[in-house]
């Protein structure tokens, strides 16, 4: 039994997604096997030109995906089709399914996905303790304000959560002193306080050294571990924790390739992804890229 269950089954729960009430759908599946992202057939236009074309990706609900294409490829833009930031186009076939719904109210939509991206850590980045930056998680806003009706349980459970993720030390710190690797496991508190179905990691080691690499690696598989699928964007094949069974290679707006990673990950589809000659290696259970 790990320590955080000792001390409090409740933030447990938050970060392994233990509360399983399992409910069926009409189609008699069980809500918890629903694949969390059903897309097909999307394509999205920005300022006239097509920046996705034709997407057709599922990912299972026990899935744990890394997403790789050179600079440009569209990586960000299928991950803000999954955070309704960008809508595809109305074709014969559409469908942006997530957890089995087509339709969503966003803010329920942004606590179902933990979503870790550098746009919104900049937004987090304000004189704000990281204890209300991730207690503010709940409110989906930046900060606390007098009109939130903040519960002693909520305030137990972020703590909680800061010490699994070795953070509790940093509570009181302002967002503003704390360096880059502290402030990316505080989106990612601030994620899990809603107990949500996935975490979504948009380049997330972006600017990290490697101390804190290594230890954000290990914090992801921790959680990939607890049952939380992970939808990963990287531009580092060692990102791609061993949790992550399946790869998908993105290439102008299009799926250029997709499946297991052992078979996804070769010189080969690479090199002709990134248009240079590249060695892929393996180390255990990681990957490397030389170029
Ligand atoms: N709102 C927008 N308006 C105009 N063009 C856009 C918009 N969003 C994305 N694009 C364009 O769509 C293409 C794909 O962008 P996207 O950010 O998805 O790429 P990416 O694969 O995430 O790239 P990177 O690895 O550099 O982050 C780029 O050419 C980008 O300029």
């Amino acid at each position: 039994m790990s320590k955080l269950n000792q001390t409090c089954p409740e933030a447990e729960n938050h970060i392994s997604g233990r509360q399983k009430n399992i409910k069926t759908g009409a189609d008699g599946v069980e809500i918890d096997q629903v694949p969390v992202i059903d897309f097909q057939n999307v394509s999205v236009i920005k300022e006239g030109r097509l920046i996705l074309d034709h997407v057709f990706v599922q990912i299972g609900a026990d899935e744990h995906v890394a997403i790789i294409g050179p600079n440009g490829s569209g990586k960000s833009s299928l991950i803000k089709v999954m955070t309704r930031e960008y809508y595809p186009i109305d074709v014969p076939g559409l469908s942006t399914k997530i957890m089995g719904d087509d339709v969503w109210n966003v803010f329920d939509l942004r606590k179902r996905l933990g979503i870790i991206t550098t746009d919104l850590q900049n937004t987090c980045l304000r004189d704000t303790t990281v204890f209300d930056t991730v207690l503010s998680g709940y409110f989906s806003s930046i900060g606390i304000y007098d009109i939130f009706e903040v519960t002693l349980e909520m305030k137990v459970t972020v703590l909680e959560i800061l010490r699994f993720l070795g953070i509790g030390h940093l509570a009181e710190q302002k967002m503003t002193k704390i360096s880059t690797g502290e402030a990316r496991k505080t989106l990612i508190a601030r994620a899990l306080v809603h107990d949500p179905k996935a975490l979504i990691l948009d380049e997330p080691t972006n600017s990290l050294d490697m101390k804190s690499i290594f230890q954000f690696r290990k914090t992801i598989s921790t959680i990939a571990k607890a049952g939380k699928n992970i939808i990963l964007v990287t531009h580092d094949l060692a990102d791609i924790i061993p949790e992550i069974s399946r790869v998908i290679l993105i290439k102008d707006g299009k799926i250029f390739a997709d499946g297991k990673k052992e078979d996804i990950l070769t010189n080969e589809n690479l090199t002709a992804l990134f248009e240079v000659p590249v060695t892929v290696e393996k180390h255990g259970d990681y990957y490397a890229a030389f170029c």
